[in-house]
């Protein structure tokens, strides 16, 4: 696997919904082992952005390219973008009639690791359960990281994972995607993240993260994370 070429890039990506544009001129490279966060106002447009990267729900790219290890994946369904490394914890998760835990582990051929992990989240009472059924907040975001342990994907996209989860779980949630970013691929390659964040909780538990500032559908500043942050808190999204 060549690891100069980067592992996640936009390249000049417009995201629309029917007629109306939701992202703009979105040009954003995510290299192996890197870790990325998003942040911006409400509304600004980073769970298009993660929507659109994961090719999940009404979000066209009506410009420019996505590319995954440098493959042009934009017209790819969500089945193959999984297939091809990617993996999106979602902040609004369908519930699944009829699915249980056990069964979606099964056809994500997590094999015998669905007890450890599921353990791990404090999701063991969960298996027999229809997904995302009658679950609460916290319950399902703790759901969608016990997913992206399962998948294992290359480039891990989550939305807002810590929001709503209590302050005890949130420490689970980010050792949880902790150990997930710090276990090499199977061809030995690093994972990477773009992870949505309003509170900044889940920085403790990302190596190096580097922030991109989102504002009316467009990236408008870079840099390191805990910066960008500090800066926001005390000056606002004008910053
Ligand atoms: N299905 C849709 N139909 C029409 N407009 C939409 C749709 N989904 C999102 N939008 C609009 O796109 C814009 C960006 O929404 P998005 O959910 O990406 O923002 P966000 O930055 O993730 O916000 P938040 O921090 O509140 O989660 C908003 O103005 C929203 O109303």
């Amino acid at each position: 696997m060549d690891t100069t070429t980067p592992l996640l890039a936009l390249d000049d990506v417009t995201v629309s919904v029917d007629d109306t544009i939701v992202c703009r001129d979105i040009t954003l490279t995510v290299n192996h082992g890197e870790n990325h966060v998003l942040i911006g106002a409400n509304g600004s447009g980073k769970s298009s952005l993660l929507n659109a990267i994961m090719g999940t729900g009404p979000f066209q790219v009506t410009r420019g390219r996505i590319l995954l290890n440098g493959q042009d994946i934009t017209e790819l369904s969500v089945d193959e973008r999984a297939r091809a490394g990617l993996g999106l914890a979602v902040q609004h998760p369908p519930k699944l009639h009829g699915i249980t835990v056990s069964k979606l582990a099964q056809a994500i051929h997590a094999g015998d690791r669905l007890p450890r992990l599921a353990e791990e989240l404090n999701l063991s009472d969960f298996l027999d359960r229809d997904v995302h059924c009658g679950f609460s907040g916290g319950e399902m975001r703790r759901f969608e990281m016990l997913k992206l342990r399962l998948q294992q994907p290359t480039m891990c996209l989550l939305d807002e994972p810590e929001s709503g989860v209590d302050m005890e779980h949130v420490s689970v949630v980010g050792r949880a995607l902790a150990d997930l970013l710090q276990t090499p691929c199977p061809d030995g390659t690093a994972r990477s993240s773009l992870v949505v964040t309003h509170t900044g909780f889940i920085l403790d538990h990302l190596d190096s993260p580097i922030a991109h500032l989102m504002s009316g559908g467009r990236l408008t500043d870079s840099g390191d994370a805990r910066d960008m942050l500090a800066r926001v808190r005390t000056d606002g999204w004008a910053a």
